[in-house]
């Protein structure tokens, strides 16, 4: 129960729906139990005493009853149902707030799918719970309680030995519980891995189709859909073992009921009506009981759904706002790191060893390097979207913890090697860290990326909608709108990693050009493998495994005898020499 106690918070707001429900069920429970009442006086009082004048009258309160019961039935569902429904709105919208505000770290590691699946599967199976399981569970504790005392009331030792069966039915039934509850388990995680096989998948589609692995993917996919089915087939033995076993026991009780119940009519001991109406008692424990192991099933759905909501929900958020922590308006962007030293893993090397340098405000760092050298590291400790194992970050002579996370990062305009554009209008993506955006402004980010003259090509122009991932436009032309994002929000702080590595020249250059607009009076960090995309850069930083091997501008760096940036522009320069003879 810790599960359902932990998320209390979410469906205890709306208790009074779950309360107005359960009054409406004990109505609706109330008149069930009635029923085989009526039919024993109609039998014993009516029928056998011969005052058949009464008839019509059993006839109209019954019908009374009845219709009663259609409409507290309505508003027991109807409410219940309002309950789990409220209740669930508020759990998927902490959990898509946790998502916003969990780490880089905790995203490291996690799978999309599972996270989808977490977010609507699992969300669901809790709702069932509360919507049904929980009422149907109070229904049968009421059901089979009033159907009990009702049977002591009439003939205690009819009830006794006819409910002699029952106490084998719970063991049974929990018996089930134990079974089918890691089986529920494994159906979800399996579930998790098939969705995130599959939105893998269909974001991955164009390595998938290009280098023609079709096939792969689908036995791939084949595999983790046999494991759902394994699953599913596991826990479906699992009921079909167990509930004709619960029934069994049931039908035991009723021929226990019938033999000795018969014996008493004829005896006299009972009158034939209260017979009648233990018939129709019995099934009302039975019936519950064999449902309980539904309610259990639900029960056990909901608990595994709730501790997999849960786990999500008890993340640590550990890049937090410290206290005292102010919100800046526009820095200025001088960024320093002093000896600082970072790992992402306990058990990992260190990424970045003892980093000290100095930004000015409205300098140029060019951050170069083999791949896995720490550039990209250098730029998300500025963002802080990890925070250093050792050293000290600082931005305008404070520690970045100073400032509030959100004012830091919205004076940090970031683009990626390849930018995420969502799946709305050019506008909105151009605005998307400003939303009040004026739309001059836009328009003239647009300009400064070079991005403004093919939007205006396009048919709906800056409205045009971009399909999923920026579907419709070219790397380039993604590109610059990305630019175009980064600079609408005016940052002080400009980091571009890799912005340009996976256009063509063409492109390059134009990106380049949008660049050097963008870069006037704002610290860039430019990360770079061409050369040619840093050489103007103010200071450069040479990386190797982590540290920083050389530092200076191009022409002090090419002047230094062997070393890695000369190394890297002899490359680099030669192959250009190489094509320039070749095309001679
Ligand atoms: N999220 C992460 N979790 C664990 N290790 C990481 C993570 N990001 C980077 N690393 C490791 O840290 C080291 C530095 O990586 P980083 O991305 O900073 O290199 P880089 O110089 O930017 O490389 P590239 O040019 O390929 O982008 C690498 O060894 C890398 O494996």
């Amino acid at each position: 129960m810790n599960t359902f106690k932990r998320l209390k918070e979410f469906y205890w707001p709306h208790k009074g729906y779950f309360f107005w429900s359960i009054l409406f069920l004990l109505l609706v429970t109330g008149i069930t139990v009635v029923y085989p009442v009526i039919l024993k006086f109609t039998i014993d009082n009516v029928i056998l005493e011969g005052n058949f004048e009464l008839v019509p009258y059993v006839a109209i309160g019954f019908f009374v009853l009845m219709a009663l019961k259609g409409l507290f039935t309505y508003f027991h569902q109807y409410l219940g149902d309002l309950f789990g429904i409220k209740a669930v709105y508020e759990l998927r919208d902490a959990l898509y707030r946790k998502l916003q505000f969990l780490p880089f770290r905790y995203y490291d590691n996690a799978r999309t799918g599972d996270l989808m699946s977490r977010l609507t599967a699992d969300v669901e199976g809790f709702r069932f719970f509360l919507s049904f399981g929980f009422a149907q569970l109070i229904n049968l504790v009421m059901l089979v309680g009033l159907s009990m005392g009702i049977m002591f009331y009439f003939s205690p030792s009819l009830a006794l030995l006819t409910l002699a069966s029952m106490p084998f039915l719970a063991v049974t039934v929990y018996q089930f519980d134990k079974k089918v509850h890691p089986a529920f388990t494994d159906i979800r995680k399996s579930f998790a891995g098939m969705t995130t096989k599959v939105q893998e998948n269909i974001s991955g589609m164009n390595t998938v189709k290009s280098l023609s692995k079709e096939d792969f993917e689908m036995g791939r996919f084949d595999s983790k859909n046999n494991d759902y089915k394994d699953k599913y087939v596991y826990t479906a033995n699992i009921w079909a073992k167990y509930f004709p076993l619960m029934e069994l026991i049931g039908q035991i009780s009723v021929v226990v009921l019938l033999g000795y119940g018969g014996f008493l009519v004829i005896n006299g001991a009972i009158q034939p009506g209260v017979l009648v109406a233990f018939f129709s008692l019995i099934w009302y424990i039975i019936g519950p009981l064999m449902n309980l192991g539904f309610i259990v099933n639900t029960f056990s759905q909901s608990k595994a759904s709730g501790e997999r909501l849960l786990q999500v929900l008890d993340e640590d958020e550990d890049i937090l706002d410290k206290p005292g922590a102010i919100t800046v308006d526009r820095l200025n962007g001088n960024v320093s790191f002093e000896n600082v030293s970072h790992r992402y893993d306990e058990e990992e090397e260190l990424a970045l060893k003892d980093i000290t340098f100095f930004a000015e405000s409205g300098k140029t760092i060019g951050l170069i390097g083999a791949t896995g050298s720490g550039k990209t590291s250098i730029t998300q400790l500025i963002s802080r979207f990890y925070e250093p194992d050792r050293g000290k970050i600082e931005i305008d002579g404070k520690t970045i913890d100073s400032f509030t996370i959100k004012s830091l990062r919205k004076n940090i305009g970031v683009v990626l090697q390849e930018s995420f554009l969502f799946s709305s209008s050019i506008k909105d993506n151009i605005s998307y860290g400003l939303p009040d955006a004026a739309m001059e402004d836009i328009e003239d980010a647009a300009k400064r990326a070079q991005a403004h003259d093919f939007i205006m090509e396009l048919p709906d122009g800056y409205d045009t909608v971009l399909g999923e991932r920026g579907m419709g436009l070219s790397g380039g032309q993604k590109q610059r709108i990305a630019i175009a994002r980064a600079i609408c929000i005016d940052p002080s702080i400009l980091i571009l990693d890799d912005a340009t590595s996976a256009v063509d020249m063409e492109t390059e250059s134009k990106i380049q050009a949008a660049f050097r607009e963008v870069m006037k009076g704002r610290t860039t960090f430019i990360i770079a493998h061409r050369i040619s995309s840093l050489m103007h850069a103010d200071e450069i930083l040479v990386l190797d495994d982590g540290t920083v091997a050389e530092r200076g501008t191009h022409d002090e760096l090419l002047t230094i005898e062997n070393g890695h940036y000369r190394r890297i522009y002899d490359i680099q320069f030669k192959d250009r020499h190489a094509v320039l003879q070749e095309a001679k």
